[in-house]
């Protein structure tokens, strides 16, 4: 039995270990801690599966083996304060916070004893088991990395990535579902200002994304030829990518997330 405590039931946290209790995996008992117990009881309520630990000091009772940090960057050095009160011996640490290197974890884990510790990156999607999550670690043996493999898998796809790429990931998967939403949003405002209502606009242009996901992850051609395509010669799309290009829309974006990674 592998036993796995979240710390930090926030909206990333929580959202994990919401799809990690659906799955029910064999041989893992979900255990979570939350400043704010209540919030960690509504949560406890709602998925089953999951033990919630009143105290952090519970964690030496109840024998936890892999400990998974959601808490934000800024409460991080105070938790890790407080974690290095116990013994954690040959525990897997397992940390979500943006910008905390495996290498800044190793010191601020520098008194433990044969820590293992791996970092990742999950992203909002994880609330509906759609999360695209990276993982990479510093002396996790192979088992311990499948082991939080299984684990996140039950939250959507897993893949194993260098650190070195860790900034630029967060920015074009962690942060991404924000800068998709603000795209949405910004079409179905658009919608509503022309007569549709805020339910048809969120089902039109929704089912009108995804299905362009769906379409360029099928289609053969490159995106650069797809968008030729739409693009009908004296037609409406044109007028509006030269739009997007005189205000330099692909530069946007990427100065957006330069940003982002700049940041993580
Ligand atoms: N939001 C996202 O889309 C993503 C977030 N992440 C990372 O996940 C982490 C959490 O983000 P998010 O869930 O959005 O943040 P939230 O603020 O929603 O959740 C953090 C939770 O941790 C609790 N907390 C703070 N300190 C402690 C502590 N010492 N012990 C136990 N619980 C504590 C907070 O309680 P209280 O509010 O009472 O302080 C809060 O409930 C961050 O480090 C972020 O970088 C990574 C990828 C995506
Ligand atoms: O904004 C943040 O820092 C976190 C990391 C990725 C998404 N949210």
């Amino acid at each position: 039995m592998k036993r796995v405590l979240f710390i930090g039931l926030g909206h990333m946290g929580g959202s994990l270990v919401s799809g990690i209790a659906k799955k029910a995996i064999p041989g893992v008992e979900l255990y979570g801690f939350n400043k704010d117990v209540e919030q960690a009881e509504n949560l406890a309520k709602k998925i089953g599966n999951f033990k919630i630990l009143k105290n952090l000091q519970d964690l030496e009772k109840a024998a936890i083996d892999v400990i998974v940090i959601g808490v934000r960057p800024i409460d991080f050095n105070e938790l890790a304060e407080e974690l290095n009160q116990y013994n954690l011996a040959n525990k897997t640490i397992i940390s979500m916070v943006n910008a905390l290197t495996l290498d800044k974890m190793d010191s601020a884990f520098a008194k433990q004893k044969d820590l293992s510790l791996i970092r990742m990156m999950p992203n909002m999607n994880a609330s509906i088991q759609e999360s695209v999550t990276a993982l990479t670690s510093k002396n996790a043996s192979e088992a311990q990395m499948n082991f939080a493999k299984e684990l996140f898998q039950a939250c959507g796809f897993v893949t194993e990535i260098p650190e070195s790429k860790f900034a630029t990931f967060a920015a074009i998967a962690g942060c991404l579902p924000s800068y998709v939403f603000t795209f949405y949003q910004a079409i179905v405002q658009y919608a509503e200002e022309h007569g549709f209502n805020h339910h048809e606009a969120m089902e039109i242009v929704g089912a009108a994304i995804t299905g362009s996901v769906h379409n360029a992850e099928q289609n053969t051609n490159s995106l650069a030829t797809m968008i030729k395509q739409i693009c009908v010669p004296n037609g409406s799309t044109i007028e509006g990518q030269k739009v997007l290009e005189a205000n330099d829309f692909d530069g946007i974006i990427k100065k957006a997330l330069k940003a982002a990674n700049d940041k993580a």
